[in-house]
């Protein structure tokens, strides 16, 4: 089938072909039953049960699409965003001068944070080597597959040494640093002797310390995002998908516990379990006591679970939560 000629009044949606958000980015679709079929090398594919088509592309590039208005609503990282409007706004720059500029708004919305692919844009050194601040490092080489935003974080540092404090100053200049474009394996560079310093992702930590490398600053911390475009083709089906995505999302964060509670004890239990707007309590079957049942965030069940015990409850359950819509 020729897909691209069945894209017609279809929402498209940019999803990350490959890499570190693809799994999470296809457990969210799923959880919002979104249901496709993509065939074997193929970058669009037709959702069964919605006027939807899922494009794949390098999360990189789903900035670009989206910003462009090229493609309605995407998955990519905070980062990439940042990256592609620190572009949008160097070309915005370079054109004004040249009085190039066509005036035209470019750039994407953030819908929300999808709460995966947490991790740091840091500025990273050898671990043995002199540097011990990012302003040791104005002036000298610096390699990276964010570009734009090194250069903004680098100019940013030229300007404070040079005791600049209007930006306007900073531009047609030339940056002292120099900024070598890497698109993989960024970690290599220093030890290559193609950079003194990098700027690259770090999660855990193991790519920089196996590289022999140590984080001396933060460019910016990032996860992954729903973005749209400034005029998305269907805004009604933008925010039904949101609606699921954040159903989704919440389910993944929370569960369910129930248990019950003498009557007399039931301020000091909901106190440790006010629930989203506020705990169920229905009467039991026994007089004095109630069960109560409320929402709680998972990663403090544990210790709510203890609280819940000191207090007097009793037959504690959590239970997962296979959706939601809340506010
Ligand atoms: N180590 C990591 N931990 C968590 N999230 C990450 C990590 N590395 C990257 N990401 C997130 O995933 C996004 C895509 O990175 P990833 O390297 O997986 O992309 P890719 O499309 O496979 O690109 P490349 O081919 O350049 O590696 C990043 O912009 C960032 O938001
Ligand atoms: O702190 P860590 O958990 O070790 O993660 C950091 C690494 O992850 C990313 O690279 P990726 O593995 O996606 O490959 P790449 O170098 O080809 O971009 C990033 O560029 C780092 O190299």
């Amino acid at each position: 089938m020729d897909l691209v000629n069945h894209l017609e009044g279809r929402l498209l949606f940019a999803v990350p072909k490959k890499g570190r958000l693809l799994q999470a980015s296809l457990n969210l679709l799923e959880g919002a039953d979104i249901q496709f079929k993509r065939e074997n090398r193929l970058d669009i594919a037709l959702v069964k049960n919605l006027p939807i088509a899922l494009i794949f592309l390098p999360a990189a590039d789903i900035p670009t699409f989206v910003g462009e208005g090229r493609v309605d609503l995407g998955i990519t990282g905070y980062d990439q965003v940042q990256e592609h409007d620190a572009g949008v706004r160097a070309l915005a720059r370079a054109r004004r001068m040249s009085n190039e500029w066509d005036g035209k708004p470019r750039g994407c919305e953030t819908i929300m944070d999808l709460g995966f692919g947490s991790c740091k844009l840091q500025v990273q050194v050898p671990a043995k080597g002199e540097y011990t601040e990012s302003k040791h490092l104005v002036g000298k080489n610096i390699g990276t597959s964010f570009v734009h935003l090194a250069r903004d974080f680098f100019a940013r540092l030229e300007m404070e040494q040079e005791g600049i404090t209007d930006p306007k100053q900073m531009e047609g200049r030339k940056l002292r640093t120099k900024i070598i474009e890497l698109s993989g394996s960024v970690e290599a560079a220093c030890a290559l002797g193609v950079a003194d310093g990098i700027v690259d992702l770090v999660e855990s930590g193991e790519t920089m310390k196996a590289a022999g490398l140590k984080a001396i600053d933060t460019v910016l911390e990032t996860s992954a995002i729903l973005i749209k475009s400034k005029a998305p083709s269907n805004p009604e089906l933008v925010d039904l998908i949101a609606s699921r995505i954040r159903g989704v999302i919440t389910a993944q964060r929370f569960v369910l516990c129930q248990y019950n509670v003498p009557r007399d004890r039931l301020a000091a239990a909901t106190a440790f379990t006010p629930g989203k707007r506020a705990p169920t309590v229905t009467s039991l079957d026994e007089e004095g006591w109630v069960a109560v049942s409320a929402m709680v965030e998972k990663k403090r069940i544990a210790p709510v679970m203890d609280d819940l015990l000191k207090v007097g409850a009793e037959d504690i359950l959590v239970l997962d939560i296979q959706n939601t819509r809340c506010n």
